[in-house]
């Protein structure tokens, strides 16, 4: 697995030193040199901040993010959203794009307390924020969903739904529900997009998902019984594919990808792919 080149470290000196990214809901600012700027450079456009947070470092300088309150023009410069830089970026690039756009998403939404609707403030050393009347403190939010590949011998079920790229198949997938443990929402999921039992679940591992906040629990799981129902809405197509013949699959970022690929790599004697970070 490839570790991370940038460090989670709140407590980077205040100074007006390094870097930052400028971010409004899943969108970045990018400059001719991508989504960093240095920190003085953006200080000096005026821009509509919301919330200035230490994301830590980054090729050993630190790192800031700037959350604004709408996606201001800046000459010069264009606004991406986080799925157009995924596609551009190198993975320790994405891997900072995507743990800013969750902090910012979260700073954004957690301004005021859910509760009683008093501001709140960040408590010091933590990334936290903390309502004085409820003493109430808020982390950032975290979204458990599965990820599973169902398999039967040499080929899996794969799925698209209508918000894909045209022709593209993937694993499927859903938000764990109040109530349910991790097992029982690829059982539920599973009968509810595509209307097939599985048996015999392995976890195969996990990643950070920050579209917009999901921590992906990620299995292989064989076909048990029953014929392909689409969910209606949500699954505009799904197939058994042969691992021979495989469709046009999801990012090289995505887990989803790597499931595949590890399933193939397993069943056909392929080198096994790296988890992406
Ligand atoms: N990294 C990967 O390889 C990969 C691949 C596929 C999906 N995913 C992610 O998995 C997650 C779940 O997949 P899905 O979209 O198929 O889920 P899903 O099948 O549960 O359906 C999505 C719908 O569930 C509802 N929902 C329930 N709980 C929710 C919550 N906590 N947050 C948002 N919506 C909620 C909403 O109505 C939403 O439209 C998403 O974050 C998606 O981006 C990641
Ligand atoms: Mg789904
Ligand atoms: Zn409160």
């Amino acid at each position: 697995m490839m570790s991370p080149h940038w460090n989670l470290a709140m407590n980077i000196e205040p100074s007006s030193e390094g870097l930052a990214l400028a971010h409004c809901r899943q969108h970045f600012l990018l400059g001719p040199r991508g989504p960093l700027f240095p920190y003085r450079l953006l200080q000096a456009q005026g821009l509509p901040v919301l919330v200035e947070h230490m994301l830590g470092s980054f090729d050993g300088g630190p790192v800031r993010l700037l959350e604004l309150e709408s996606p201001v023009e800046v000459e010069g410069c264009s606004w991406r959203t986080l799925r157009q830089l995924m596609l551009e970026s190198d993975a320790k690039t994405f891997q900072l794009l995507g743990y800013a756009t969750q902090i910012g998403t979260w700073a954004r939404q957690h301004r005021f307390c859910g509760s009683c609707g008093a501001p709140m403030m960040l408590l010091p050393g933590e990334r936290a924020m903390h309502c004085a009347q409820c003493e109430e403190q808020y982390y950032p939010r975290l979204s458990p969903s599965m990820i599973v590949l169902v398999t039967r011998d040499d080929e899996v079920l794969l799925a698209r739904s209508p918000r894909f790229a045209a022709g593209v198949y993937s694993t499927l997938a859903g938000f764990v529900e109040p109530g349910e443990s991790v097992e029982q929402c690829v059982m539920r999921e599973v009968r509810e997009e595509v209307g097939v039992e599985v048996r015999h679940l392995r976890y195969i591992a996990s990643q950070s998902w920050p579209f917009p906040h999901s921590l992906m629990l990620g299995f292989h799981a064989e076909y048990a019984g029953g014929e392909i129902v689409l969910q209606p809405e949500e699954i505009e197509d799904a197939r058994w594919f042969s691992l021979a013949d495989l469709p046009p699959l999801p990012s090289k970022y995505s887990i989803a990808r790597y499931l595949i690929e590890l399933y193939r790599a397993r069943r056909l004697g392929f080198e096994e792919p790296l988890l992406p970070s």
